[in-house]
């Protein structure tokens, strides 16, 4: 018995053929056969239409003995109508063909059953669902199992889950190029910023803490040591970097006129002011960033009036009475001791807390040194752009640039760097003569050795190894060197040893 339906089929036929055959009427008999070919027809129908389901079909009685099964499901299970219909789901369990069945829990639970199946035969996986068919009383009498082929939505939820990881992916990527941008942001300071020692790395550490909040920083260091750089790294790298940011040097703007400047002045508050009065720089700056250079130069009564600014938020004009709120973030910045201009009474001891909320310190060059060859390569480069020079600094060149004191600090080295660039030849080494004359026009900032710090031996040690390498450094030669410090050539040589100078080309000093 291939399939239950083809064997009513094979029935109907034989039925007719009794009938036929019979000792009907020709009426009755054509009417039988008639209906009987009716039935057939609609059996051939109803297997033209389950054969042409994409969804396999599985039919069994109400005892779970197979009835019919469509091509869709062999295709699925790769399980062939005659090696089931006709036998009963549990005995096809029990033999292997199935791992587990619906068919039997529909006919137990007379409900609707669900699951999830995969074919024995060829690992296809199905969504199965078993459905009860009920006679007049309510018994099953047919159970239709409907098996979906599920493996290439599967499929389709893999590559789904795939394409989400990828868009995860691509958003995480996005978060990491936003990272990088950030570090390389930060990365940029340091170029503005140059220096390498660890004063100027705790220097960049803090601008980075303090840029995006909104306190007020003090900016302490001795003339030309970068204190303007680091204010405008503050506000570059702060969330005001697109509003106004006016730097105001309290002690270039004569005192009687740094009250109207600042804080401005209402119409006709003195003599030749205009009708319609003026901005201060602070009301200017409103939303933005001002920076105070100079902060200790700013007289007593104008404290008090830049104390009321930061603690009310709010600026009066000169000769107004009207205030005008302000948010204003305040940098300033200063080369004196404030502390000791508040112990003298000279500046007011709030307006010194309310500005060092944050303080910045930036050590003097001198005790830097690592920041010097960065600092003086930065600016060869600057000016050998400018000046169209290819003017290179040596090793002994360097070590005359570590020597030296720097009151000047950075811009000292600036300048020093810029004249050396301007002088040099148009090519090569700037020699280390002009560089020792331009440094020995302040002969008394040469580094010294402190007499706390070392012995006689020490002292002498370093005073030797200073001449020497000075000598070296102005004369080009061991021989010129000697001859200038009034020694023998060996003498130089067998020094120079000993105090670890090291004699880069022999052929040039001996020359
Ligand atoms: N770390 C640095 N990297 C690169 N350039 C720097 C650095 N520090 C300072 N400079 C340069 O040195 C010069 C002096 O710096 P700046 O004006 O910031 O010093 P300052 O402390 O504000 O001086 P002053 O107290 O005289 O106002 C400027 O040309 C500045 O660009």
């Amino acid at each position: 018995m291939i399939n239950s339906l083809e064997s009513s089929e094979v029935i109907i036929k034989e039925i007719i053929s009794k009938i036929e055959k019979s000792s009907w009427d020709s009426i009755t008999c054509q009417e039988t056969v008639k209906g009987l070919l009716k039935v057939m027809d609609d059996l051939a129908d109803f297997r033209d239409i389950g054969d042409h389901l994409y969804d396999g079909i599985y039919i069994t009685d109400g005892e779970g003995k197979t009835l019919y099964v469509n091509k869709a499901y062999t295709r699925i299970t790769g399980i062939r109508p005659e090696e089931v219909v006709g036998q009963y789901v549990d005995d096809l369990v029990a033999k292997g063909v199935y791992l587990n069945a619906v068919t039997p829990e529909v006919i137990k639970s007379k409900k609707r059953v669900n699951a999830m199946g995969e074919s024995l035969r060829n690992g296809t996986k199905m969504l199965i669902t078993g459905s009860p068919v009920f006679d007049a009383e309510g018994n099953v009498k047919k159970v239709v199992t409907i098996d979906r082929e599920i493996t290439d939505l599967l499929k389709m939820k893999s590559d789904l889950e795939a394409s989400q990881r990828k868009i995860q992916a691509v958003k995480t990527d996005k978060a990491k190029s936003i990272m990088e941008a950030e570090h390389l942001r930060k990365s940029q300071l340091k170029k503005t910023l140059i220096g390498s020692s660890i004063e100027i790395q705790k220097v960049m550490m803090q601008i980075q803490q303090v840029a995006d909040l909104d306190v007020t920083v003090l900016i302490t260091g001795e003339t030309g040591s970068g204190k303007e750089v680091v204010a405008n790294e503050i506000y570059l790298n702060s969330n005001r970097k697109k509003r106004p940011y006016i730097k105001v040097n309290c002690a270039a703007i004569p005192l009687n006129l740094l009250e109207a400047e600042l804080f401005g002045y209402a119409k006709g508050a003195f003599t030749g002011a205009t009708s319609s009065g003026k901005m201060g720089l602070f009301e200017l700056a409103d939303k933005g960033t001002i920076l105070l250079d100079e902060i200790g130069d700013m007289p007593l009564e104008l404290q008090s009036k830049l104390l009321r600014v930061i603690q009310h938020k709010e600026v009066t004009r000169v000769g107004g009475t009207k205030p005008i709120a302000l948010d204003v973030r305040i940098l300033s910045s200063t080369n004196c001791d404030l502390k000791n201009l508040v112990k003298q009474g000279r500046f007011r001891e709030d307006l010194y807390y309310r500005l060092n909320v944050f303080p910045i310190h930036i050590p003097p060059l001198r005790s830097r040194i690592e920041d010097i060859e960065p600092l003086a390569k930065h600016f060869l480069d600057i000016y050998n752009t400018k000046y169209a020079r290819n003017t290179i600094i040596d090793i002994p060149g360097f070590e005359m640039l570590h020597k030296y004191l720097w009151p000047g600090n950075i811009r000292e080295l600036q300048n020093i760097i810029e004249r050396l660039v301007i002088i040099a030849e148009q090519k090569g080494n700037v020699s280390n003569e002009q560089l020792g004359a331009l440094l020995n026009l302040n002969p008394s900032y040469l580094a010294q050795p402190s007499l706390e710090k070392a012995g006689l031996k020490d002292i002498v040690n370093t005073v030797e190894k200073k001449a020497i390498e000075e000598a070296l450094a102005l004369y080009g030669s061991t021989r010129k060197a000697a001859k200038v410090l009034m020694v023998d050539q060996s003498t130089i040589v067998k020094k120079a040893k000993r105090l670890g100078i090291v004699l880069k080309d022999e052929k040039t000093h001996q020359a």
